[in-house]
């Protein structure tokens, strides 16, 4: 459930008098997503998607967003970029939230990515890194490996271990192991950095679009292709991994921007960050978010799952 704020339609509809987008047929909100609320707008021109912030994106940050998805746009990606009004203005006040007018998509999220979807994945992730290889702007990922001590220190050991036996002194170990070993000599670029199956919308085996980029930083590129790997790649309680899929999102992503001999050698531990990251903010949303709250808590022992795979497998990223 991800409407969080009521907009009414006569709410909208004066909204869109800002705008050159037709009037309003209709508005529905969204279920899906977890961060903001969203609804999906038909107007008597085209149909938008409306967003309204709520507190996990820091309204501070919308000039960053907005200016990468231009910067996407214009090089030929499929996302969405936000509508300026006649007033060129793209970030507004509506019912208490900062709110943007945004393109729609066609396409629909997979649930069960197969080995063809997996590389046109890839391959879009790689045109985008492509395309952000000259994108200037930069923001701070305050889930980064040092961001990881802080998320587990919040959990707390005893909350950690009602999750699964055991699991405080597990993340401590493999944060020491990640300590030792971080690539941080590696390329850095901005990335999307939650490249979920949920955020990629696909008509068949074809990429339409990428959304979702409230996740969006700068860190080592190859990190947001590891964590593209932990969300395609497994079954969703991550207890079966799926090997054609992880090998064609690789080639897929290969084949639109070169991966180093460096990056592929830090795959299988830059996986096991992008594993300990999920693990992490999932625990610490179990935790914290009552268990009927309207949002539906997202499993954390699916990405423990992913970890200890990609503990005992690190051969799995070798061509
Ligand atoms: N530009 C878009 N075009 C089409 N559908 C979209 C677009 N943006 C979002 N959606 C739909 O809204 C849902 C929630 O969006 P998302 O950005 O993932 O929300 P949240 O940030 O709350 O997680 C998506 O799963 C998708 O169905
Ligand atoms: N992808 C993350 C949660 C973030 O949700 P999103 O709907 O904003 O992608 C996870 O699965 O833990």
């Amino acid at each position: 459930m991800a409407v969080y704020t009521k907009v009414s339609a006569e709410e909208i509809d004066q909204f869109l008098t800002r705008f050159d987008a037709g009037t309003l047929v209709s508005a529905k909100g969204i279920a899906e997503g977890v961060e903001n609320s969203n609804y999906l707008l038909e107007t008597t021109q085209d149909r938008f998607i409306l967003t309204l912030y709520e507190k996990r994106v820091d309204p501070a940050d919308l000039p960053f967003f907005i200016a990468m998805l231009d910067h996407l746009a214009e090089h030929g990606c499929l996302v969405p970029p936000m509508i300026a009004d006649r007033e060129g203005t793209k970030i507004h006040n509506l019912c208490g939230r900062r709110a943007c007018l945004i393109k729609f998509l066609p396409g629909v999220s997979v649930s069960h990515p197969t080995a063809a979807q997996a590389r046109a994945t890839g391959e879009a992730l790689g045109e985008m890194h492509r395309a952000l290889a000259d994108f200037g702007p930069e923001r701070r990922n305050s889930l980064d490996h040092d961001g990881w001590w802080s998320l587990a220190e919040q959990c707390g050991p005893a909350e950690l271990d009602k999750i699964a036996p055991g699991l405080a002194q597990a993340i401590a170990d493999e944060l020491d192991h990640l300590d030792q070993h971080w690539p941080h000599h590696l390329p850095r670029s901005v990335i999307h950095a939650d490249l979920f199956p949920d955020n990629v919308l696909m008509l068949g085996d074809r990429v339409t679009g990428l959304i979702d980029f409230y996740f969006s930083c700068t860190d080592i590129r190859a990190y947001d292709l590891a964590v593209t790997h932990a969300a395609w790649c497994f079954s969703d309680d991550g207890t079966d991994f799926h090997d054609p899929v992880s090998q064609a999102l690789i080639a897929g992503y290969a084949s639109a921007f070169a991966l180093s001999d460096a990056e592929r050698e830090a795959l299988p531990l830059l996986a096991r960050g992008a594993a300990l990251r999920f693990l992490l903010t999932r625990a610490y949303d179990w935790i914290n978010t009552p268990a009927d709250a309207l949002v539906t808590r997202k499993p954390p022992q699916a990405f423990l799952q992913r970890l200890r795979y990609y503990q005992n497998h690190p051969d799995i990223f070798k061509p």
